[in-house]
Parts: structure tokens; C-alpha cells; sequence
């Protein structure tokens, strides 16, 4: 709803209650229907402010009103009525101004804002566009390439960015609403012809088709299959190009395209599941409402390898104090040499100080004696692991909480050896650490709930999407993962390339395929693993054994590419050939095929022609039906914590929502059928046998994705 007040004896004062972003919900239209003409109508009234309620000016349309019946007045007539005002309107832009607030603070004849404010239209990352005008008074306001850039990309700008392209009129350190208020007496009374954006023409710049062309081959490229960035960049042109009224026609015609599209549902809920992972729960019974976190001032980060400076990195960016430890002096100076430069570079991209007085180094873990939290990120070796959780175990105060970034070992192991078990958690970082928003904060039977609370709000204090996972081999995201990869090398064996793979899977919108990720990454990593694992043994076994392990199907190619030196970008060569070693552009090597032709004369294998159905069948309904294992185990909550962890971690296209999403989107029988199918035509792959849990979903109805907690809870209760 919306308050109404009269301030000052001649300013009406119309405020948006809707906690916590007073989103512009059905009430909250009535409301400023109702207010606009009560303060229009009141002759002692001579100009009026716009404000929200806590500091908070408007996050924009209910996004829940989506996917339902829509009530109330149209957002659109409504900021036309406030625009055609014949008094001023000032919005007093405080917290943020986003999409549909945005959009309403255009209307408005004059925009004051506090120098903390956010403005935006991030409609593009809900798969929509700003669709109440926002796409042709942005234009007109400030010109097209700045238009282009804030609507394809949703990004929120400061206020005093917003000030320099001219979207608000003044920026102010004290009250926003008194400063507003006074701005409004000030301009009370003033023609209002020149303050009405959708009357301005929009600004042209000569080489319009050029521009837009240009930008529109960007957008295509980096949206990967997304329709909405594209659908921005029309709209935009709309206003370049058409009246007023006609560029309204436009943007209606393209935003329903997209409001009804299964993109904008995706990303919707993607939107959600990220804020509803952090309501995490345990099997225990123990949740984000029951357990405080303690306060975390100051941490230690032990290991100071590439993920180690990424997470001391990201913890200074956060505000903490930092220790930051390594052994090896040679590499103590040169992480902390990398680590300045990399805060640097992040402080002159994102304006500010560079936290580098929050780093201390050390060579000694008893640097680590006063600190809240530690975070061990040494070689990824259980021994080793153990060790240095015996040193610190010995030299932190008592309650510190200790902390493995592991990406795969057994966090309940090394909490049993020490004295506190109850401290330890995993907190999975993603390489980059200072760059990747996910962390899987992983907790054992025995992680305390206070534990697991302290590291999922460092994760968030820290800016990342953080989900509560239990413990098991690889987690959620490395889990579901090595299924994928198996597929992947399955199909090479059967006729497939590297190139053929990859390309399906970029076309259904990952940033990279599998090949040309893993030669990102570094082929060795899994080799390791592998071997650790007695999986990849050294040379080429022949015979039928020789692609069998453990009694199931195997495939030796990756191991065997690794024992040519083929690493990846890093040694010049892996699945593809590089220019040079660390080069990124992955080029078809004649090599690999002639390997995989000669690898699979060796087997009596005969390749077939694969389509790119069938690789991302094979890849994603295999690495789907993990994460249906996953949550039958209880390791991961519910769905939409699968999804944040792929969407955030492992380039799963956020217009597609999610593995578990999507499978919801393309039907859990279609994917029961095409799993049974090719379990039946590869018995020896357990892995493509469909789990009990989708066959269980199936068999009730399939019902959508916000429902699968319910079917498995009664799964459970029956078992
Ligand atoms: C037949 C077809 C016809 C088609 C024609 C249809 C025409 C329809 C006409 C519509 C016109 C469109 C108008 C407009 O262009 C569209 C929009 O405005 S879309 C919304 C754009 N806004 C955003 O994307 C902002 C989203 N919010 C945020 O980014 C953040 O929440 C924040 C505002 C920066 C605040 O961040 P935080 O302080 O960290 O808080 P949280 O993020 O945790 O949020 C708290 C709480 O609020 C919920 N919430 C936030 N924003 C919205 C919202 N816009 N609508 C509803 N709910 C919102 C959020 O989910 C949290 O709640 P929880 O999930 O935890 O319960």
C-alpha cells in the first residue's frame, strides 16, 4: 500500500509500504493511484515526493505476481498519469530504485537521490525488459550507447554514476526525503514541459545502424541462447527509431513474447532458489532460523596456493582481517606480490580502496592463534590436511573454527581427527575464488549447526551464493559432474570428437564444453584423482577387461591422453592443440582424432554417428539423474539447491534454470524414458539407470519442482 502525508503545508508526501523492497504489488498500485490523485486534487498541494518506506525506495513489479492472475492497476497508465501531472513529482531514491521503481522514478518529473542508492533495470537477468516504459525514457534520457549498455546488462549503477549520465538531478549524503522535499518546494509551480521524459526525442546517434548492429552481434554472442538480452536491444531501437507511443507498442508486443516464455520463468526461479538456499536446513532438524552464526572479525587462510590468495582475497574484499599463511618463503612472497595486484586490479574496476592493510603475512601457523576462523587451503591430500588441522587445533584459541576448502575429501574424516569434530565444516571454494560466486559449505554428522551457520554467512558476507550441503564423494556440484564427464568420454569412444561434444553443449548455452573446459582447468586434476581413486592405471591394458573397472564400463582415453603430457592450455596441448602453452584460443587437433581413431581400432570399436540430441541426452539426463540420488540421500535439500550450485558454479545457463529445472521443463517422464533407454542399450553404465526418486515423481504425476521436497519426505517416511 502507499502512505499519504502533507509536509511543509504545501508538499504531499506519498510513501511505498511494502517491506522489504516495497515492490510495486497490486496493493502498492492501488495505493499510488489513490495517493497521486488525492495530493493532484488538493488545491493547498503544490508539489509532490515520491519515497519508500525504511530507506528502501522501490525493488520494482512483484516479481511473485508473475506467474499468477494479475489484479490491480496497470504499472503503465500509472506512471503516464504521474508524468502528465500538472504539479511536480519528485522521487526521493533511497536504497535501491530497480526495474519497475526505476521505471516509476522516470515518470516522475525530478529524481533526488542518496549517494548509497542503486539504481538499475535488471529486468534482462529475470528474462524480461523493462516493460513500463524503462526501455524508451532511459534512451531519451541519456542517450542510446548508455541505455544499451544498463538494459542488456541489468547492472545497477551508484547514484553517482546515475548523476554523471544524467538519470537522477542531484545526489545527497544527509535525508533523502528532506532533501526532496525542499528540491519539491523549489520547483513548485515551474513549467513542467521540459521534465516530461517521454516527450524528449531520442537522442541519435549518426552511425544508429552501425551501433546497432555492432551491439546487437555482442548481445547474440554473449547471451547465449538467452532471448531477452536481444529483446532489449529491439525495444532500445524501438526508441531510437519510432514516436513515443509507437516504441510503447513495441516494447508491450516484445515483453509479452518473452513474460510467457519458459526463459523468463527459469530465471525467475533461479532468482528465488538463490535467496531460498539460504534458508538452509539439515537432515538433524537444524536450520538458518534456529542457529546463530558467531561474529567473524578475523580469519586465517592457510596454504597460500591459487585458491588459497583467491579466498584471503575475497575475505579482505569482505572487510575481515586476514592472516594469511605459507610455509615456503619463495611462495609467500610471491602470493603476497599476486594477491596485492589482484586487489588492486579489483579496486580500480570497481572504484575504492584496495584492502591491502587487512592482509597480514606470515610464515608461522601460529600467526593463527587469535583469529575467529580458519580456512585450510593446502594440497588437496587427506595427510596433509590432517596435519596441518593437528597444528592448528594446537595453536588457535579454543572455539576456532576450522574450515578445509576440499573440493572432494571426506570432511567428516578429518573432523574425526581432531578433538572438536563439531567445528569443522568443508567450505568448497570455485577457482577463481575472488572471482566465482559459489562456496558449498559442506558439513559432516557431526558439523555443529552454530558452524554451519558462521560459514554460510561468510559466504554471503563474502558475496557468494552459498548452499548447505552434506558430506559425500565430490559433494553436490563435483558429484553430478563425474557423471557428465563419463558420458562425455563414452561418446568419444563410440564416434564422437571433442569438437562435436562441446559444440552441443556451448549451443545449448554453456560458456565452454566439457573438452574445452577441462583443458581449461588442467586434465591432470582428474588424472590425480583417478589414480588415487585405482581407476586409471599406467599404459593401455588390452583386451575386454581393459575399459572395465570395478565391473563397469571405463574409459581409459582420458588417462591415456594424460600420459602424453597433454594437460591442457596449460602444457599448449590437451583435448585440443593451443598456440602456445597458456594460450586460450582451443583449436581442432588432427592428433586427437587420429588418437581416437587408433584408440578405438585397438578396441574393435566402430565409431556411429552421434547427434547433438543424443550427446546432451547422454551428458545432462546422466548428470540430472545424479542429482536425483543426491536429494534421495538427503546431501542437498531440495532442487533448487542443485540448481544455484550449477548455475553459479558450473556455467549452467540460467535461462534454463538448472539441471533439475530443466528436467522439470523438458518433463520427468521424457527423462525416465530416455534414461531407461540408454541403460538398456549401456547395461554396463549403473549409472544411466534411472534412480527411484524420478521413477517415484513420475509415477506421482510429475508435479512441479517446488513440490519434490513433499514427494521425497513421504518417500523417506515410507522407507
Ligand atoms: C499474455 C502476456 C501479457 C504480457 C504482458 C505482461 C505485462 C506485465 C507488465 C509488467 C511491467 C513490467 C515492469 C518492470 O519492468 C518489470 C520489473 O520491475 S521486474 C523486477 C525488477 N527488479 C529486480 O529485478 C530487483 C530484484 N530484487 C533485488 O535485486 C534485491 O532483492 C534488492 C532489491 C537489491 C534487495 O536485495 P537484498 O537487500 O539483498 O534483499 P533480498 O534480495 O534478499 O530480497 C528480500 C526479499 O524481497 C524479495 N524481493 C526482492 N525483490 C522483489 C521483487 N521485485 N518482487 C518480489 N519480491 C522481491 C526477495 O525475494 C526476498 O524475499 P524472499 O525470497 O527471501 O522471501
Amino acid at each position: 500500500m502507499a502512505q499519504y502525508t502533507r509536509v511543509s503545508g504545501v508538499v504531499g508526501l506519498i510513501t511505498l509500504q511494502n517491506p522489504p523492497v516495497n515492490a510495486l504489488s497490486a496493493v502498492v498500485r492501488q495505493g499510488i493511484v489513490d495517493k497521486v490523485e488525492t495530493a493532484l486534487s488538493d488545491p493547498k498541494v503544490k508539489s509532490v515526493v515520491i519515497c519508500g518506506q525504511n530507506g528502501n525506495f522501490c525493488g520494482g513489479a512483484d516479481i511473485k505476481e508473475f506467474g499468477t492472475k494479475m489484479f490491480g492497476p496497470p504499472l503503465i497508465p500509472m506512471i503516464h498519469s504521474i508524468e502528465a501531472a500538472n504539479k511536480p513529482v519528485v522521487a526521493a531514491i533511497e536504497g535501491s530504485a530497480l526495474g519497475g521503481g526505476l521505471e516509476l522514478a522516470l515518470g516522475c518529473h525530478y529524481r533526488i537521490a542518496h549517494s548509497k542508492a542503486r539504481l538499475g533495470l535488471p529486468e534482462v537477468t529475470l528474462g524480461l525488459l523493462p516493460a513500463a516504459g524503462g526501455s524508451q525514457r532511459l534512451p531519451r534520457l541519456i542517450g542510446v550507447p548508455a541505455a544499451l549498455n544498463l538494459i542488456t546488462t541489468g547492472r545497477h549503477v551508484t547514484a553517482a554514476e546515475a548523476l554523471q549520465l544524467g538519470i537522477v538531478d542531484q545526489v545527497t549524503d544527509h535525508n533523502t526525503v528532506d532533501a526532496a522535499v525542499k528540491f519539491a518546494l523549489s520547483v513548485a509551480g515551474r513549467s513542467l514541459d521540459a521534465r516530461r521524459i517521454s516527450t524528449y526525442p531520442c537522442p541519435r546517434p549518426s552511425d544508429l545502424d552501425a551501433l546497432f548492429e555492432e551491439v546487437m552481434q555482442k548481445v547474440r554472442q554473449s547471451a547465449r541462447g538467452a532471448i531477452a538480452p536481444v529483446a532489449c536491444v529491439q525495444a532500445v531501437r524501438a526508441a531510437a527509431t519510432l514516436p513515443y507511443t509507437q516504441g510503447m507498442e513495441r516494447e508491450k508486443e516484445l515483453m509479452a513474447t518473452l513474460f510467457t516464455s519458459g526463459q523468463a520463468r527459469a530465471m525467475q526461479y533461479i532468482f528465488f532458489a538463490q535467496r531460498a538456499v539460504g534458508r538452509w536446513r539439515m537432515p538433524s532438524g537444524a536450520s538458518w532460523d534456529t542457529s546463530k552464526p558467531r561474529p567473524v572479525t578475523k580469519a586465517a587462510v592457510i596454504g597460500l596456493g591459487t585458491m588459497g590468495r583467491g579466498i584471503a582475497v575475497a575475505l579482505a574484499r569482505a572487510g575481515l582481517s586476514v592472516v594469511a599463511v605459507e610455509t615456503q618463503e619463495k611462495q609467500l612472497l610471491e602470493a603476497k606480490q599476486a594477491m596485492s595486484s589482484m586487489l588492486e586490479r579489483g579496486a580500480k574496476r570497481r572504484g575504492g580502496v584496495p584492502a591491502l592493510g587487512l592482509i597480514s603475512y606470515s610464515q608461522s601457523i601460529q600467526a593463527a592463534a587469535d583469529v575467529d576462523l580458519v580456512i585450510e587451503a593446502v594440497f588437496e591430500d587427506m595427510a596433509l590436511k590432517i596435519e596441518v588441522f593437528k597444528q592448528l587445533t594446537a595453536v588457535c584459541k579454543p572455539g576456532t573454527l576450522l574450515c578445509t576448502n576440499t573440493s572432494g575429501l571426506d570432511v567428516d574424516q578429518l573432523a574425526s581427527e581432531t578433538p572438536n569434530p563439531e567445528l569443522v565444516v568443508g567450505m568448497h571454494f570455485f577457482a577463481p575464488a575472488h572471482v566465482m560466486n559459489l562456496l558449498e559449505v559442506v558439513y559432516g554428522p557431526r558439523s555443529s549447526p552454530q558452524a554451519v551457520a558462521t560459514a554460510m554467512q561468510l559466504g554471503k558476507k563474502m558475496g557468494k551464493a552459498s548452499v548447505a550441503v552434506g558430506n559425500c564423494s565430490g559433494f553436490v556440484g563435483n558429484r553430478m559432474l563425474k557423471l557428465y564427464l563419463e558420458q562425455a568420454s563414452f561418446l568419444l569412444e563410440e564416434g564422437a570428437t571433442p569438437e562435436l561434444v562441446d559444440r552441443a553443449l556451448e549451443e545449448f548455452g554453456f560458456p565452454m564444453g566439457v573438452f574445452r573446459m577441462s583443458d581449461l582447468s588442467g586434465l591432470d586434476v582428474g588424472w590425480r584423482v583417478r589414480k588415487a581413486a585405482g581407476l586409471a592405471e599406467p599404459g593401455e591394458a588390452s583386451g575386454p577387461s581393459a575399459r572395465i573397472r570395478k565391473g563397469y564400463r571405463y574409459s581409459p582415453i582420458g588417462d591415456l591422453v594424460c600420459e602424453q603430457g597433454r594437460f591442457g592450455q596449460k602444457t599448449g596441448r590437451g583435448w585440443y592443440q593451443y598456440e602456445k602453452p597458456g594460450s586460450r584460443v582451443a583449436r581442432s587437433d588432427p592428433w586427437m582424432h587420429s588418437f581416437l581413431e587408433q584408440y578405438r581400432a585397438r578396441h574393435g570399436l566402430v565409431a556411429r554417428s552421434i547427434d547433438h540430441q543424443e550427446v546432451l541426452e547422454r551428458c545432462l539426463y546422466s548428470l540430472i539423474n545424479e542429482g536425483f540420488r543426491i536429494l534421495e540421500d538427503g546431501i542437498a535439500a531440495g532442487p533448487e539447491d542443485i540448481d544455484v550450485i550449477y548455475v553459479f558454479g558450473y556455467g549452467w545457463p540460467r535461462h534454463r534454470g538448472g539441471p533439475m529445472f530443466y528436467a522439470s521443463m523438458v518433463g520427468l517422464a521424457k527423462v525416465l524414458e530416455r534414461l531407461e533407454h540408454y541403460h538398456q542399450a549401456h547395461p554396463d553404465v549403473p549409472n544411466l539407470q534411472p534412480c527411484s526418486l524420478l521413477r517415484r515423481l513420475v509415477a506421482s504425476g510429475s508435479p512441479p519442482v517446488h513440490m519434490w521436497r513433499e514427494v521425497r519426505k513421504k518417500l523417506h517416511s515410507q522407507l
